[in-house]
């Protein structure tokens, strides 16, 4: 079995060093940064706007992969792709029109992301599979770091797993929401081929981030 992917959740870094932080990542062995947007009204948090992603993204030449925990989402798509969005991922639930919003993410030249709340019907993955190049399950209901990683979720990833594969897609498929060590392996064997971090990789600050992406790998 390939190593997972590892993108790391700036969430959980230290805001007023986000510039160093995405540095550490970087050499700590990262291999995306993930980006957490949340508008306060699609999830009751309020994160990063696109201004931040642009000041950032001169620190680092990891790809960004941004979820857009907004809605509606439409609006801010280019903004964020011009801020250094190099994956967009979105959730049905964001707006009426999802294969649309799929096409305008690539026709901006980003990858175009789907992610599935631990309540979003697996279904959803097959009518846009065409459309897809990254699913992203999530394994707490979205909206905070530091949650507990939600069991079923091994289930589902197992199902996306076999859609994204009988329809022959090469979409990576990526988990995220309280993934540790303890748990990676498992999410990997189900089929993730990318595991979002925040809270197992920050902890024990930068001296660490490096031991934390490695465990996260060899789980
Ligand atoms: O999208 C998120 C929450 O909505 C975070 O990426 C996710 O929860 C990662 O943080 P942690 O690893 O601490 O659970």
């Amino acid at each position: 079995m390939a190593a997972p992917l590892i993108c790391p959740s700036i969430l959980a870094s230290d805001f007023a060093r986000l510039g160093e932080e995405v540095k550490a990542l970087e050499r700590a062995g990262a291999d995306w940064v993930h980006v957490d947007v949340m508008d306060g009204h699609f999830v009751p948090n309020l994160t990063m706007g696109p201004a931040i992603v642009k000041a950032i993204r001169p620190h680092t030449t990891l790809p960004f992969d941004v979820h857009l925990m907004v809605a509606p989402v439409d609006p801010w798509l280019e903004a964020y792709r011009e801020a250094g969005a190099d994956v967009l991922s979105v959730h049905p639930e964001s707006g009426p029109h999802l294969h649309r919003t799929l096409g305008a993410i690539r026709k901006l030249g980003a990858k175009a992301g789907l992610v599935l709340n631990p309540a979003t019907p697996v279904a959803v993955v097959e009518e846009v599979v065409d459309l897809l190049d990254l699913v992203l399950i999530m394994s707490v209901n979205p909206g905070f770091g530091g949650q507990g990683f939600i069991d079923s979720s091994l289930r589902k990833i197992e199902r996306v797993r076999g859609v994204l594969d009988r329809a022959g897609s090469q979409a990576v498929l990526q988990v995220d929401g309280g993934v540790t060590a303890a748990n990676a392996g498992a999410c990997v064997a189900a089929g993730a081929t990318a595991l979002v971090a925040g809270t197992s990789v920050f902890k024990g600050g930068a001296d660490a981030y490096a031991a934390n992406i490695a465990a996260l790998k060899a789980a």
